[in-house]
């Protein structure tokens, strides 16, 4: 494999007395649509905040494209990895081009100012299926799956490498969520951008993944493409998961 964009070594994480993660190591390829899955409270949140630095390991390290993470300037870290979390977390008291345009202004991209700002999140409305005049509304002003489709062009507003993505489709309704997937996948497709992507849906997961990474108490049962996982379940966990899930149409 070319060189990993995301690296765990030997990652241990715990929360006082109790440990989360036990040595846990992950490579993750450029470009790759990794969905994460597993039971409540296994670590998949944790994760994702050991890689954009909201969390440090205990021992162990996690690189991107061979840095270690805690090295790694914080506001320059924020440009690199769009972080997409269920409800949003929009900025109440500002606008739709504001929430988007957040994390490079604080940046202080330059091409981000005046005009320039006002078409790029036209463009970036539009790519994530909104219509461009919504920019000056307030997220109070929007429907859940509005807010949910800003929250992810919020994260694509810098051009990041990296995209983390915490069950960002939980709270909305079916129909949304089939087209908030295949909105999302498109981009991927587009962009190239490698994304994280931690569901509990395990229909979900095998739609949205080229792997899917089952974790059970901290642990990898199974990192593999989703096809895989059907066919070839590593454990018996993995196993009675994939048994639930009706749906047998997979991406890879
Ligand atoms: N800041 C913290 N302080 C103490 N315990 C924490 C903290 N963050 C997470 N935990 C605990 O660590 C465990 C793993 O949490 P994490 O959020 O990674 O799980 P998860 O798999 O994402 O769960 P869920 O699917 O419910 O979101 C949980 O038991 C949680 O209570």
């Amino acid at each position: 494999m070319t060189q990993p964009i995301i690296r765990f070594e030997g990652v241990s994480k715990a929360f006082g007395t109790q440990t989360v993660l036990r040595d846990f190591s992950l490579d993750v390829e450029p470009g790759a649509f990794v969905s994460i899955i597993g039971r409540s409270g296994c670590g998949k949140t944790t994760v994702l905040k050991l890689v954009n630095g909201l969390l440090s390991p205990d021992t162990g390290r996690v690189l991107i494209q061979g840095q270690d993470v805690a090295r790694i300037d914080p506001v320059a870290l924020r440009r690199r990895i769009g972080y997409a979390i269920q409800n949003v977390g929009l900025f109440p008291h500002m606008t739709v081009e504001k929430n988007i345009a957040y994390v490079p202004a604080i940046s202080g991209m330059e091409e981000w100012k005046g005009k320039q700002c006002r078409e790029k999140v036209a463009a970036l409305l539009k790519q994530v299926g909104l219509d461009p005049a919504l920019a000056g509304r307030y997220p109070r002003a929007l429907s859940g799956g509005q807010r949910q489709r800003v929250g992810i062009a919020r994260a694509l507003a810098a051009g990041p490498e990296l995209l983390l993505m915490d069950e960002p489709f939980g709270a909305v309704d079916e129909i949304t969520r089939g087209q908030l997937q295949d909105e999302l996948l498109r981009i991927h497709r587009e962009s190239g951008i490698t994304v994280l992507f931690v569901t509990h849906d395990i229909a979900e997961a095998l739609k949205l993944g080229t792997r899917t990474l089952v974790m059970d108490a901290g642990q990898i049962q199974q990192y593999d493409a989703p096809s895989r996982l059907l066919a070839h379940p590593a454990t018996s966990f993995v196993e009675r998961l994939v048994r639930r899930s009706r749906v047998f149409q997979t991406r890879a």
